[in-house]
C-alpha cells in the first residue's frame, strides 16, 4: 500500500501543477498497512473540505492509477481525520443544502453536493455553508472571445478579493455560464482562503430571506449574517425588479460590505442601466466597479464546449457531430448541453455509436429536420414576414425599417444555410463580407435584449426549416 501510494504521489506531482498538488493531494495521508481494508486502502483527509474536493475531482484518478497498480479492483475510502466517518464516493450523500436554488439546466436541476461527511450537527465549514458547486470551475469552463474577458476579471477577483474590481458585475443572456463563472471564483477563492466565509446567493433566495426574515422579526439575525461574509455572490440580480424591501436591504448590505472591502460579485441578464425596476442607487453602485459582459459563444467555442462536456462523460466526440450540434444551437451553452445528453442518451438506449445520422435522429425534435434552404429562399420569407420588398434587402437603404429584416436575413443565412460570410455578402447586392459579420453580432446581441426580435427569429426560423 505505502508503495502505491508513493508511486501516486509521484504521478500527481508530475501532473497537477505545484499549487493543486500541495493544497489538496499532498495533505492527504494513507493509513497504517494493519488497518488498511481487505482489498482496499484508506486516505485520510486533513478536514471536509479537501475531502469533498479531492473525491469530486481526484478520486476517479486515484482509483485508476490504482487498477493499474495492483492490476484489479482497489476500494478506496476518503475519511477525514483520524477516520470517523468513511465516505467513500460511492457511499456519500447528495442532499440539497439548506435554501439552495434549484437552479436548471437543459438535464434537470444542477446537484448540489452536500455535507457528506459530518455527522448531522457537527459543525459545518465554510465550504458547506457557500452553497458553492464544486463541478463550476475555472478548469472546466471553456474560454473564447465571448467571455475572456469575463473569465480574466474573474480570475482576478478570485485571486484577489476585495481588490480593485469592487463590485464585479458579469451580465449577458440566459444559459451562457455566468453562475458556472462565480462559482468558480468562489471555488477558487475558498481553496487559496479555506478560513474566508463564501456564499452563493440567487437573487430570488435573498428575497425569500427577507421575507422571512420580515415574518419573523429576525432582521437582526438577517444582517448579521449578511454582513459576516468575506464574499457574497448574488445570481440573476434583475429578480430584484419591483422588490422595494430586497432592494432597500440590499443596499445598506452593499455599501456595507464594499466599505469593509469584502468582494461583491453580481450577475444579471442585463447592462446594469437596463435592468428594470430597479433602484437607481443601485444601478450606479453595480457600476462602481467593473462591469463584464459574457456574449454568445461562436462555433468555435461551442463546438470546444461540446467536447469537453463529453469529455467529462468519458466520450470522445467526433468533430462532425460536435459541428453538426454546434451549428443548429447557438444561443445557449445549456440548449446546447441538453442537446449533447440528448445524443448520448439515444445512442447508450439503442446501443449504436455516436455519428452524424444518431445525432440527427437524436435531435430532430430540437432542431427540426435538416433540409436544404437557399439563400433566396430566406430573403423571400424575411421580405414577405416584414411586407418589404425583396429588392429592398439588396437595396442601400439603411432606414430601420429595412436595415433591420436584412441583418435578420443574413443572420438567417448563417443559422440555416452553409454560405460563408463572402458568399452570403454577395447575395445581398454584393456587400463586403465584414458587413455580414457585424449584422451577424449585431442580431446576436440584440436577440438577447429584445424579446419581440428573438420572437421574429423563431418564427422564421421554423417557417424556413419546415
Ligand atoms: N464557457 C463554458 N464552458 C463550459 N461550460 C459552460 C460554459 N458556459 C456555460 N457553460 C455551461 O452551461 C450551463 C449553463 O451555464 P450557467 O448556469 O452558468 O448559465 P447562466 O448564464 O448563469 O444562465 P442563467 O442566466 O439562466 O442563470 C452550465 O452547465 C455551464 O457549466
Amino acid at each position: 500500500m505505502a508503495g502505491f501510494w508513493e508511486s501516486c504521489l509521484q504521478r500527481f506531482e508530475q501532473e497537477l501543477p505545484a499549487q493543486q498538488f500541495n493544497t489538496w493531494i499532498r495533505p492527504l495521508r494513507l493509513e497504517g498497512e494493519t488497518t488498511a481494508l481487505e482489498n482496499g486502502l484508506r486516505l485520510i483527509a486533513p478536514n471536509g473540505f479537501i475531502l469533498k474536493w479531492v473525491r469530486d475531482r481526484y478520486l476517479s484518478r486515484i482509483e485508476d492509477y490504482s487498477r493499474a497498480f495492483f492490476s484489479g479492483p482497489v476500494t478506496i475510502a476518503l475519511v477525514i481525520g483520524a477516520g470517523k466517518v468513511a465516505p467513500t464516493r460511492v457511499e456519500a450523500s447528495v442532499e440539497p443544502a439548506e435554501n439552495a436554488p434549484a437552479k436548471p439546466t437543459a438535464s434537470g436541476p444542477v446537484e448540489r453536493k452536500g455535507s457528506a461527511q459530518e455527522k448531522p450537527g457537527a459543525r459545518k465549514n465554510n465550504y458547506e455553508k457557500s452553497r458553492l458547486f464544486p463541478t463550476f470551475t475555472f478548469d472546466n469552463l471553456v474560454v473564447g472571445k465571448a467571455n475572456d474577458l469575463a473569465r480574466a476579471a474573474a480570475v482576478q477577483v478570485a485571486h484577489n478579493p476585495g481588490g480593485a474590481y469592487n463590485p464585479l458585475f458579469i451580465y449577458g443572456g440566459a444559459g451562457l455560464g455566468k453562475t458556472h463563472l462565480i462559482h468558480a471564483i468562489g471555488n477558487t477563492i475558498l481553496a487559496e482562503n479555506p478560513e474566508k466565509v463564501v456564499r452563493y446567493v440567487h437573487a430570488e433566495d435573498y428575497y425569500s430571506d427577507v421575507v422571512r426574515a420580515y415574518q419573523q422579526k429576525s432582521f437582526d439575525t438577517f444582517k448579521r449574517m449578511y454582513r459576516s461574509l468575506d464574499v457574497l455572490l448574488l445570481d440573476d440580480v434583475q429578480f430584484f425588479n419591483g422588490k422595494n424591501r430586497s432592494q432597500e436591504e440590499f443596499f445598506f448590505l452593499f455599501n456595507a460590505l464594499i466599505e469593509a472591502r469584502k468582494q461583491i460579485i453580481i450577475t444579471c441578464d442585463t447592462y446594469p442601466k437596463d435592468i428594470n425596476g430597479l433602484d437607481d442607487r443601485l444601478v450606479t453602485r453595480f457600476d462602481w466597479g467593473l462591469t463584464v459582459q459574457i456574449e454568445p459563444p461562436e462555433l468555435e467555442m461551442r463546438v470546444a464546449i461540446l467536447k469537453k462536456k463529453a469529455e467529462a462523460e468519458g466520450i470522445q466526440l467526433d468533430d462532425e457531430v460536435a459541428f453538426f450540434i454546434a451549428k443548429h444551437l447557438r444561443s445557449n451553452v445549456r440548449e446546447l448541453e441538453g442537446a449533447l445528453k440528448k445524443v448520448l442518451a439515444y445512442s447508450s438506449f439503442h446501443g449504436r455509436a455516436i455519428a452524424l445520422d444518431l445525432a440527427k435522429e437524436a435531435l430532430k425534435d430540437v432542431i427540426g429536420s435538416v433540409r436544404n434552404v437557399g439563400i433566396d429562399n430566406i430573403q423571400k420569407t424575411v421580405a414577405d414576414y416584414y411586407k418589404i420588398k425583396v429588392a429592398d434587402l439588396f437595396s442601400k437603404k439603411r432606414t430601420r425599417a429595412i436595415a433591420r429584416p436584412r441583418q435578420a436575413a443574413m443572420w438567417l443565412c448563417r443559422e440555416v444555410t452553409s454560405h460563408s460570410f463572402p458568399e452570403i455578402g454577395d447575395a445581398f447586392g454584393g456587400r463586403d463580407h465584414t458587413t455580414v459579420i457585424h449584422a451577424v453580432k449585431t442580431i446576436d446581441s440584440l436577440r438577447i435584449k429584445e424579446n419581440e426580435l428573438n420572437h421574429d427569429l423563431h418564427v422564421l426560423l421554423q417557417v424556413l426549416k419546415g
